[in-house]
C-alpha cells in the first residue's frame, strides 16, 4: 500500500528534507510541474523513481511564464487529486510553494537563454521562456537534485533548459522523457481539459499531420514546402490558426531543409483559445 506523499511549502523545509536524504547517501530526482497531473507527468515520476532513491515533484503555476491575456488565472489547480496520484505512484515529496515563497517582495532576477528562445513558441509567447528558466533555475538550486526530468512534449523548453544547465554549470543531469499520447495520438496536456467535445475531435489532427509531414520529408520533400502544406492541412481540419510548423535540428533547433542529422518537426496550433503543441522525430532523408 502506498503512503501519502509529504507536502512542503517552504524552501527551508524542502532543503531540510533533501539534506536528511543526502546525509544517508541517497540520490535525488526532481520533476517540476504545474500540476493538474496526468499520465504524461506520471511517466516522468515513474522514470525518476527508476533512476533515483528519492523523488521530489514540484507543483507551481508559475506566474512569470504566462503572458498578459494567457490562462494563468484559469489554469487548472487540483492539488488534492495531484497529491493522491503522487502518493499512489510512490513519489517521496511534493514541493508546492505559494507565489510569495518563490517571488518574495523585492525579487528582481531573471535567467534568460538567448537565441534558442526566440523562434517557435518563443515567437508567440514573448518572455515565456525567461519565466521558465528563472523558475527552473530556482527549483534546481532549491532541491539540488542529481537529475531533473522534463517531457519531450515541451521540446523547445527541454532544449532551453539543457542550454541553461550547461551554460550556468548547474550540476544536474537533465533527462528528457518521451511523449505520452491518448489512443488517438493527441499528446496528453493539462490544457486538453479546455477543449470542447468538438475541438477534442479535431485535436488529434495535429499529431496525424506531423506524422504524415515527417514521412513526406523523409521521402525527400523539402521541409519548407512540407511544413507549409501541413499548416494548410491543420486549418482545413478545423484549427483556427497555426503558430508554426517547422523542421529543426534536434539539439540546436536550427532550421533544416533536408534533414541529415537527427531533427525534429514541431508545431503549435490553436483550437479556439487553446494552444496545442506537439512534435515528432524527423528521420534523415535516405
Ligand atoms: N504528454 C506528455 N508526455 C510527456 N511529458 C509531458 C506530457 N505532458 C506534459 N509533460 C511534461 O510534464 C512536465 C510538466 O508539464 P506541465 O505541468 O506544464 O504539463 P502540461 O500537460 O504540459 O501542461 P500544459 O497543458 O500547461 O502545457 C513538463 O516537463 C512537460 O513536458
Ligand atoms: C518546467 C515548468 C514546470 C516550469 O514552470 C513548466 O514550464 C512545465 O510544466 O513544463
Ligand atoms: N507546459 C509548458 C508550460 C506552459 O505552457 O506554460
Amino acid at each position: 500500500m502506498s503512503h501519502e506523499v509529504d507536502v512542503v511549502r517552504a524552501v527551508a523545509d524542502l532543503r531540510g528534507r533533501v539534506r536528511y536524504w543526502r546525509d544517508q547517501g541517497l540520490g535525488v530526482a526532481l520533476v517540476p510541474t504545474m500540476g493538474a497531473l496526468h499520465r504524461g507527468h506520471m511517466s516522468l515520476i515513474a522514470q525518476a523513481l527508476e533512476t533515483a532513491d528519492r523523488v521530489v515533484a514540484s507543483i507551481f503555476v508559475n506566474p512569470i511564464q504566462f503572458g498578459p491575456g494567457e490562462d494563468f488565472s484559469r489554469y487548472p489547480r487540483q492539488e488534492a487529486e495531484d497529491a493522491a496520484m503522487l502518493s499512489k505512484a510512490g513519489c517521496h515529496l511534493l514541493f508546492a510553494p505559494q507565489v510569495a515563497e518563490m517571488y518574495p517582495d523585492g525579487f528582481a532576477t531573471q535567467v534568460r537563454v538567448a537565441g534558442l528562445t526566440e523562434g517557435l513558441c518563443g515567437a508567440a509567447r514573448p518572455g515565456h521562456f525567461d519565466g521558465v528558466t528563472t523558475v527552473v533555475a530556482k527549483l534546481m538550486l532549491q532541491v539540488q537534485p542529481d537529475i531533473a526530468l522534463f517531457g519531450e512534449k515541451d521540446y523547445q523548453q527541454l532544449a532551453v533548459i539543457r542550454r541553461m544547465v550547461c551554460d550556468l554549470d548547474i550540476p544536474v543531469s537533465v533527462v528528457g522523457v518521451g511523449i505520452v499520447r491518448e489512443e488517438d495520438g493527441l499528446a496528453l496536456s493539462s490544457r486538453n481539459a479546455y477543449l470542447s467535445a468538438e475541438q477534442r475531435a479535431i485535436a488529434p489532427a495535429l499529431y496525424r499531420t506531423l506524422c504524415a509531414t515527417a514521412e513526406a520529408i523523409a521521402a525527400g520533400r523539402p521541409a519548407s514546402e512540407a511544413c507549409a502544406a501541413a499548416a494548410r492541412t491543420l486549418v482545413e481540419a478545423g484549427f483556427e490558426s497555426v503558430d508554426y510548423v517547422e523542421a529543426r535540428e534536434a539539439d540546436s533547433l536550427a532550421p533544416v531543409e533536408i534533414p541529415v542529422r537527427p531533427s525534429r518537426l514541431l508545431a503549435a496550433a490553436r483550437l479556439g483559445t487553446t494552444r496545442l503543441i506537439d512534435n515528432v522525430a524527423l528521420i534523415p532523408a535516405a
